[in-house]
């Protein structure tokens, strides 16, 4: 099959490459990870798995993985320090990204009405870098007002996709809700019905935003979850993805079998067929985080805990009490071990949504 036709082939990818990449992926039945990074260990991490895999990859800072870009010694309360953390995290990735010889979708996550500051300030930052360079600093952000009105959800999503449009920027929104916990809102005793979205709503979504950009996804409720639980206590019906392109299929009268492009969140835990069924209905990203963090912490515990006698005091080990641990307790070597686990369970990620090989 061939590979999606992109003007820029490494690095960050912006505007009507973002939008041929997430085309290739709804016909060609696959998704792109996007994954949570908190820090350059993170970005490194995923960065090495795609390049291998020779795939695409989407990085995404939540809030709270902004904020800790920039330091989490820095007072928050006006959103300041997730606002120079994201720009931060993106002027990183920027960099970096082109040494790995894959495109990357720099992305922002959940934001919710009490974050929308956040979103002003990637804003500014976004047209500030569009005047310099002719493209927004990052590829994408998200907003997420679905514990609002859907009037209320949808009229404000429209005025940011107003404001994204002329830089061509992606603009992901969500409706019905993601349970679990996001960002400090707590979702985890939302009643059933608000998990699943409406066809009707996906529509009118559709009908409002398409006129303003065609720059836009929808993370539709389809029972996901944040988190990891216990198996059998989360339901999911990626089916209900099919029903919605059959509604709009219907209602804009086209031949598009898949008119909507769909998000997944709450990707952790998920099964295979799982995500291959939401695939199949036109999910083109899907966002892993808890697995991430869990994969992550698996290689540094493991490193500390058979390497312990080498840890305890910089010099003196089993080996004599005046060899130096140096090389045991370097950073690059512990936090290196969490990468190495990091980026297989990224591997494990692009191979299930059929990501590999995509380039
Ligand atoms: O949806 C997510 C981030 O927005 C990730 O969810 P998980 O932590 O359940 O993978
Ligand atoms: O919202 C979901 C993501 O997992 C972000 O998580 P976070 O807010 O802990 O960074
Ligand atoms: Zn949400
Ligand atoms: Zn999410």
């Amino acid at each position: 099959m061939a590979s999606a036709r992109l003007s820029r082939k490494t690095g960050v990818i912006v505007g009507d490459d973002v939008l041929a990449l997430f085309n290739h992926a709804r016909e060609n039945k696959y998704a792109i990870p996007a994954i949570n990074v908190t820090s350059s260990s993170t970005v490194v991490a995923s960065l090495e798995a795609a390049r291998d895999a020779k795939s695409p990859i989407i990085l995404q800072m939540s809030q709270g993985g902004a904020a800790y870009f920039a330091g989490k010694g820095v007072p928050n309360g006006d959103q300041s320090a997730s606002i120079a953390g994201a720009i931060a995290g993106a002027h990183y990735i920027r960099a970096v990204a082109p040494a790995y010889g894959i495109p990357v979708v720099l992305h922002t996550d959940h934001c919710a009405k009490k974050l929308l500051p956040w979103f002003d300030g990637m804003f500014d930052a976004d047209e500030a870098y569009f005047k310099e360079h002719g493209e927004p600093l990052f590829s994408s952000h998200m907003i997420d007002l679905s514990e609002e009105s859907v009037e209320w959800n949808l009229k404000t999503t429209a005025h940011y996709l107003k404001r994204a449009a002329p830089m061509k920027q992606w603009l992901e929104m969500e409706i019905g809700i993601t349970g679990g916990e996001e960002d400090g809102v707590n979702n985890e005793s939302v009643d059933n019905n608000s998990l699943y979205t409406q066809p009707e709503d996906i529509y009118e979504i559709y009908k409002t935003l398409k006129p303003i950009s065609p720059y836009f996804s929808i993370a539709a409720g389809f029972g996901n979850v944040h988190g990891l639980y216990k198996p059998g206590n989360v339901k999911l019906h990626p089916e209900l993805l099919g029903k919605h392109q059959k509604y709009v299929k219907e209602q804009l009268k086209t031949d598009d079998e898949k008119p909507v492009t769909f998000v997944f969140h709450g990707g952790s835990g998920s099964s295979k067929k799982e995500y291959l069924d939401a695939i199949s209905y036109g999910v083109v990203k899907v966002n892993v985080d808890t697995d991430m963090q869990f994969a992550y912490l698996a290689g540094i515990r493991d490193y500390v805990l058979s390497k312990k006698d080498y840890l305890m005091t910089p010099v003196g080990n089993p080996d004599g009490e005046d060899k130096p641990n140096k090389k045991f307790f370097d950073p690059r070597v512990w936090v290196r071990e969490g990468e190495k686990t990091m980026s297989k369970r990224v591997t494990e990620a692009l191979n299930d949504f059929n990501c590999t090989g995509q380039l």
